[in-house]
This record gives structure tokens, sequence and C-alpha cells, in this order.
């Protein structure tokens, strides 16, 4: 069997999703489950982006031990400056440096000649040499690239200490012979590609990107590049999970397996949805709700028979066997601690205190709290408190069939202030929306609006994610709560402080392209 390296890039690519932006006590949070997954490495971030993502990967940098931890780097000495300061702490720091390689990226984004994009990128590992032991070099869309110049490109970037080389199909749009085809040639052509490994880097617009990716590994790379869940830019990247699920169900014709521990898939699944307020669709390979759903009669009757006549995966493979210990109402600190640890929450003693307070509430209300439950207001209550934020104190929400709906709401401001209003709406949702628009005092754009509960039963938290828009710029929120009116304020008050982060880390850019 051979071992392939998976590195992922949920925290950087992975937070490239048109609308997701993610809290640095979140990135914290995934960075800590990425290393209980066991990837190998984990992209923390682009930490010239902005200070916010510098410090983001810095904080990732200092407690991730297992995994080597990766910053994202443009051809420039100020790019990567930043990512130095970002991951000098790190057990194990990669710098990961790209360059457009594409005629069309050459001409059209950098207005430079070939030869000027080969001195600019070789100027730039031997400057970055000086810093990082390890530099993984991405050849932008490699795959639309002039192959004998990419392969010089590649063996001058060698030559000056490259210890990875990665060949993005950045735009999605190669197929799993031609990528293969690519892999090959570069290991014909390319005479010190003995030196370093080889990397695959697939986007799903096409839908292929496991299908390539796969590919790739029969073509021999060491390392394949996805996120949890297939989240990234534009269709996304290769989700992570069905390619190391195929490896690990198809071991006849890959002949390669992952080191990771896939007992924490749907673990880390949840926890990345959960996070950037993407859902899983139900039909998604390996994670989806349905995926070990089986609906019709004579599906049924064979699964009972013998599971194997329509299950390739078993359940507890990926994680998803049921645990023992039940919370309820009887229930003290001493389980729910034991049960954050089976579920992976890492919580500090005030955010476990806040959980299990909102437990028992929840408990007075419902007999018996499923982990999933567990998980919602886990990642409710955690964080926020770190950071000025718009928070709900009250609601009071006047429906009556055929006439308008009335909300009086209390909110507290970023700065402290309590501020009591009240709006009108069609319904009682666009009341709510309406009034909290009055509080922040700025428009504010719904785009979009999902409801789903965390459980089957009357008696299941609610849980809205929502897309709003704020002077053209989008963020998602997240709200959970037993009652679906004070969820959907949650989420949007979410989003909106997710939208106000983000507008502030914009301002502050750590370096000039
Ligand atoms: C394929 C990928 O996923 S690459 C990663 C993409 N991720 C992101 O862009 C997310 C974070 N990006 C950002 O926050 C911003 O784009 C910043 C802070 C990095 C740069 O912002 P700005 O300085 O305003 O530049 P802007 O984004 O408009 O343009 C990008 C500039 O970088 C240059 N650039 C792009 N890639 C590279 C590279 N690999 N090496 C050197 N320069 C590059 C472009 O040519 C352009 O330069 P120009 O201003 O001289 O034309
Ligand atoms: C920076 C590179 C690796 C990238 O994300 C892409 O090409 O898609």
């Amino acid at each position: 069997m051979r071992r392939i390296e998976v590195f992922d890039t949920t925290l950087r690519d992975g937070e490239q999703s048109a609308g997701v932006n993610l809290h640095r006590h979140e990135k914290l949070e995934i960075a800590y489950q990425l290393e209980a997954y066991g990837v190998d490495v984990m992209e923390a971030g682009f930490p010239a982006s902005s200070r916010g993502d510098l410090e983001s990967v810095k904080e990732i940098a200092g407690h991730i031990k297992d995994s080597v931890v990766a910053g994202l780097a443009r051809s420039t000495v100020a790019d990567i400056d930043a990512a130095w300061e970002a991951l000098r702490g790190a057990a194990a720091p990669r710098l990961h440096l790209f360059i457009g390689t594409s005629p069309i990226h050459m001409e059209y984004k950098f207005r430079m000649t070939p030869e000027q994009v080969l001195e600019s990128t070789v100027a730039a590992v031997r400057y970055a040499k000086q810093f990082f032991s390890d530099i993984e070099w991405s050849a932008e869309d490699a795959t639309r690239s002039d192959r004998e110049f990419l392969a010089r490109v590649i063996e001058a970037v060698i030559r000056e200490g490259a210890t990875v080389i990665n060949l993005p199909d950045t735009v999605g749009y190669t197929t799993p012979s031609e990528y293969a085809d690519l892999f090959r040639y570069v290991q014909m052509t390319v005479p010190s590609i003995e030196k370093v490994k080889l990397s695959a880097h697939c986007h799903d617009d096409l839908g292929m990107a496991v299908i390539n990716t796969l590919s790739a590994i029969g073509a021999g790379v060491h390392q394949f590049e996805g996120t949890i869940n297939g989240i990234g830019e534009r269709a996304g990247n290769v989700a992570i999970e069905e390619v190391a699920l195929a490896l690990a169900t198809r071991k006849d014709v890959f002949a390669a397996e992952t080191g990771l521990q896939l007992a924490q898939t749907v673990r880390t699944s949840r926890l990345v949805s959960k996070l950037t307020g993407m859902p899983v669709p139900p039909n998604k390979a390996v994670v989806g709700a349905n995926a070990f759903a089986h609906e019709s009669g004579i599906h049924q009757d064979g699964v009972l028979k013998n599971k194997e006549t329509y299950e390739i995966l078993k359940p507890e493979m990926i994680g998803l066997s049921s645990n023992s210990l039940p919370i309820g109402k009887h229930s003290g600190r001493h389980a729910l601690r034991v049960k954050c640890e089976d579920l992976g929450i890492k919580l500090d003693e005030a955010e476990f205190l806040r959980l299990f307070k909102a437990v028992k509430e929840l408990t007075d209300k419902k007999k018996l709290v499923t982990d999933d439950d567990i998980m919602a207001l886990a990642y409710d209550t955690v964080g926020l408190a770190e950071q000025p934020h718009y928070e709900l104190q009250s609601l009071h929400v006047s429906y009556s069939a055929g006439s308008i709906s009335t909300t009086t709401l209390e909110l507290v401001k970023p700065d402290g202030e309590v501020v009591r209003e009240a709006a009108t709406g069609s319904g009682s949702v666009e009341a709510i929306y309406h009034t909290i628009e009055r509080v922040v005092g700025t428009p504010l754009e719904l785009l979009d609006y999902r409801i789903q509960s965390t459980t089957s039963g009357r008696d299941s938290l609610a849980e809205v994610y929502v897309k709003v828009a704020i002077d053209g710029k989008t963020g998602r929120g997240r709200g959970v709560d037993n009652d679906v009116l004070a969820a959907s304020a949650k989420a949007y008050i979410d989003a909106v402080n997710r939208i106000s982060m983000v507008t502030q880390r914009a301002v502050e850019p750590v370096t000039e392209a």
C-alpha cells in the first residue's frame, strides 16, 4: 500500500467559499479537529491577506503539533514575510508559494512574459528559502499551462529549494486521463523531479474533482489537496472524505491509503458544516444524511438479510455509531464533560459552563438531548464573547392570520448599549428582520434562508442558516434555538456580526501586493 499524504485547505480555499467568514476561535476549533482527523498538512490561511488572517494562522501554528501547518503566499517578498511572521512558531511550518503559469494568467492577470514569471517565482523561492526549509510551490492553472514551460519552471524552483510541487486544476477543467498524463510528463521530463513530492489539487467545476484526484494518485502523486465537505472557491474543492473513503474501500484498485482516522469523518464534516453555515446536501457521498438510508422495499429487504447487499461502507467506519451515554434532565457536569470529549468539543471552563446551562435549559423542554443537539448548542455558545458583537436579549412576536406581524426586540449593541426596537412585516420572520435592520441602522438584504431540525420529533432544536448582504458584502449566519423565530433572529444577527468582523479585517491590510 502506498501512503498518500492529505493536505487540507478547508481553512484557506474552503474559506474562499462565497459568504463563508470564520471567526478566529472557529478556525482554531476546526484546526484541532483536522489534527484529530489526522491530516498531514493543514493550510491555515493566507497570512498576507489581512491582519486577522495572519493572527489566526499564527494562533493555529502555535497550537497544532501533529500536522504540518501551511500558509499561502503570492510570489512577493511582502507575502513571504507575512507568512514567516505567522508560521515561525509552528512545530512544522510550510510555505505554500504560488504563481499563475498559464498563458491567460500571465498575459492578463500579471501582464508579464513567461520569462518574467519564471524569474519572479525563482527569486521568490530563493528569498523564502532563507526562512522555510519546507516550501510547496504551486503552478496556478497548471492544467491550462504550456507543458514545456511548466517543466522549465518546475526544474528551476526545485533547484532553488522547493520541496513539494503542486499542479492545481485551478478551474476544474482537466479530465482524468489528461491530469494523469500531466503528472507523467513532469515525472519524465523534469530532471530533478525525484527530489520532491508531487501534489494534486482539484476543483469541482465540472463535477470531476474526485475522479481527477484519484487519477493523479494512480499516476504516482504523493499528496492530494482538498477540503472537508468539498467546500471552496466556486463549485468547491475535492471533498477529502470522498477520496479517502474511495481509497479505503477500493484498495484493490488504488493500492494506496491515507493516514486519516476515518472514524472522525462524520464529526469533522458536521463541525465544518455548522461553523461555515454550509449545509451538507442529504445525498452527498459518504457524509450526507441519506448516505445510509435505504428507502425502497427491495433494498430494505436486502439490507435486513445482509447489509452488504446494498452497503459498501460501514457506518462505524466513518464514526456513525451511536454513543451510549444519554444526556437528560438529571445529567450532571461530569457526564456532559465526558460527552463533550466523546464528541471532540473543546471548550474552556467558561464556555463549558455556558453550554451546561444551555443543555439544562433544553432538558426542561426536551426529554433526551441528542449528540446533534449538544454539538449545535456548543458551537452556538462558544467564542463570540471574545469580540464586540450584537446579541439578542429578548424577542416578542405578535402574529395573527390574515394580518401583519409585529416584532419587539431588545438587542445589545457592540458598545454594550441595549436598544429596544419594533417593526412590522408581512410575516413573523420578516418583522424580526425589519426590526434588526432598524437597530443596525443600515440596509440588510436577505439572500438565502434555510431551516433544519437537529433531530426528528416535535421537540427538536431548530437550526436556521441565512445569507445576508450589507453594502455588497455577504456573510452567512447560523442560529440555534428550540423556537424557530428565535433561531431565525439569532441567525440574522450572527450574519451581521460576521460581516462586521470581515469589514474590520479588510481595512487592515498586512502588505501591499
Ligand atoms: C487560486 C487561488 O485560490 S489563489 C488564492 C486566492 N485567495 C484570495 O485572493 C483571498 C485573499 N485575497 C485578498 O484578501 C486580496 O486579494 C489581497 C489582500 C491578497 C490582495 O488585495 P489587493 O492588493 O487589493 O489586490 P487584488 O486582489 O485586487 O489583486 C491581486 C494582485 O495580486 C497579484 N497576484 C496574484 N497572484 C499573484 C502571485 N501568485 N504572485 C504575485 N502576485 C500575484 C495580481 O496580479 C494583482 O496585482 P496588481 O494589483 O499588480 O494587478
Ligand atoms: C493556490 C492554488 C493551489 C489554488 O488554490 C488553486 O490553484 O486552485
